[in-house]
């Protein structure tokens, strides 16, 4: 089939590539001319496991890129919307950034002859895409929805660092949309995977989405109060949620308590969803509980650090992670980002090290130190603190021996100090 995907970030671009390896003839659109040029060579615009070979292999034969809309609805058959929706200053979704691709994309219909489906994949609250989209296209292509083209929802559930891997390995396919024919069309594209597709409408599908994040934000949540908790009673939560786990309707996943969860989608989705709440005059009162266990969560790390080195003034604190989870370049709600906000007010040198995401950072931090290895980042450090669980950060022991005060505050339990050949001062954020 032709597929034609408006914006290249991590879902448009995955996405893509992924289309591509399944057969089908794909048109990435993105207003960022760097990012139409980098998928025309062959580069991935973000970082992803397993991307740069996609991309390479099908670019320039069924994966191009442009940033000419009439191009791309022409010589597609169906288009996907997955440009960004991020959280306003109230927290609320911001539906701005979809409404300019719909009216370029509806102004591109105008001029088509023949039926086009579009696709919702960016996140949006439950009601957009029937009351905002379509009203968008059919404003801007002067037609009309269900009899010349067709409307869905299909969210995305893949995760960062593991995008590749769980868009051709999907656990569930929901594809709402306005009739029957528009659904049985999208479900095609799905036709290679082995997967049940949910078949239902798109405000369904909407909230699919929002209780899938919130749902998983919330078992963090749950986790991080029942580690805060056990702390007070010396009791090592890791050992108690490994136990919870086993029953099957808990689950083993997503129990793992520490600095609490950042990311590009937990902490706006569950805000969008509280916001939507409100607005229909229902407060949600465990939704903004969950939202307040994780923003307490570096604080806390904050105070235990205070407590064992004092006042942080003109001490040099080694922060390792800055990306929201390993396996990322991506720092979008990382929880090094208040800390690190914190730690400079309180006149504290920053000495950070992560193995992707630096380039990012320095963007927000122009000002701190940037190291390149962990070991290096601890030379000299009155204390450190661990903010992301990368692989790497389970296997250090003699890198801390270079610490003027070998005080570690581990916010993600990858340090086990009795496995150890290093004497350090240890601290677990939540056992
Ligand atoms: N990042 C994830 O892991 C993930 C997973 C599932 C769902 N989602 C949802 O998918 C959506 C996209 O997220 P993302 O992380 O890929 O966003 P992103 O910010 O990485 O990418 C968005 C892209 O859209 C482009 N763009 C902006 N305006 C445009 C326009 N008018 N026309 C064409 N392109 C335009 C941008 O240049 C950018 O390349 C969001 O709603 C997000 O909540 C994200
Ligand atoms: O037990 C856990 C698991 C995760 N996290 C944190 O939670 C955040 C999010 O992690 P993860 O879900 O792995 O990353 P994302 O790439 O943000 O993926 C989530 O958000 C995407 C965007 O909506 C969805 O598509 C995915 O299904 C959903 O898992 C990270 O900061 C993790 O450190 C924890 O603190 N404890």
């Amino acid at each position: 089939m032709k597929v034609s995907i408006i914006g290249s970030g991590y879902v448009g671009s995955v996405s893509a590539a992924c289309f591509a390896e399944l057969g089908h003839e794909v048109i990435c659109i993105d207003i960022d001319e760097k990012k139409v040029q980098m998928i025309n060579d062959g580069i991935p615009p973000i970082w992803e496991e397993g991307l740069e070979g996609l991309m390479q292999k099908h670019a320039e034969k069924n994966l191009i890129a442009t940033s000419d809309y009439d191009y791309a609805i022409q010589n597609s058959d169906i288009s996907f919307i997955c440009v960004g929706t991020p959280s306003n200053e109230h927290g609320n979704i911001d539906l701005s950034i979809v409404g300019s691709a719909c009216k370029s994309l509806g102004m591109a219909m105008a001029k088509k002859d023949g039926f086009h489906i579009v696709v919702v994949k960016s996140t949006v609250v439950p009601g957009t895409t029937e009351d905002v989209v379509l009203h968008l296209l059919e404003e801007h292509s002067g037609k009309t929805a269900g009899k010349d083209f067709g409307v869905a929802m299909n969210p995305e559930f893949l995760r960062e660092g593991k995008a590749v891997y769980d868009f051709m390995n999907p656990d569930k396919i929901v594809i709402g949309g306005i009739d029957g024919r528009t659904i049985s069309l999208v479900s095609e594209l799905y036709r290679d995977l082995e997967c049940e597709v949910t078949r239902t409408n798109p405000r369904t599908a909407e909230m699919i989405k929002y209780v899938n994040n919130s749902f998983l934000a919330t078992k963090i949540s749950f986790s991080n109060e029942v580690g805060n908790i056990c702390k007070r009673l010396g009791i090592d939560t890791y050992e108690v949620m490994n136990a919870v786990g086993k029953d099957f309707r808990i689950s083993e996943h997503f129990l793992n308590s520490g600095a609490g969860f950042g990311g590009s989608c937990f902490p706006k989705d569950v805000r969008a969803l509280i916001g939507k709440a409100k607005e229909l005059d229902y407060y949600p009162v465990l939704l903004e509980s969950v939202v307040e266990v994780n923003d307490l969560q570096p604080i806390q790390m904050l105070e235990l650090l205070e407590e064992n080195v004092g006042d942080v003034k003109d001490k040099r604190i080694a922060v390792l992670g800055l990306a929201f989870k390993n396996d990322t370049d991506d720092i979008r709600e990382s929880r090094s980002i208040p800390i690190i906000r914190k730690l400079l007010e309180k006149g504290a040198l920053v000495a950070a090290y992560d193995p992707m995401a630096s380039e990012h950072m320095k963007a927000i931090f122009e000002d701190i130190t940037y190291c390149e290895s962990a070991e290096e980042a601890l030379n000299g450090a009155d204390a450190c603190l661990i903010m992301t669980e990368w692989t790497e950060f389970r296997k250090l022991d003699h890198e801390f021996s270079g610490m003027k005060n070998k005080v570690v505050i581990d916010g993600r339990k990858m340090i086990d100090p009795d496995e150890m050949e290093q004497d350090i001062i240890y601290e677990g954020l939540c056992w």
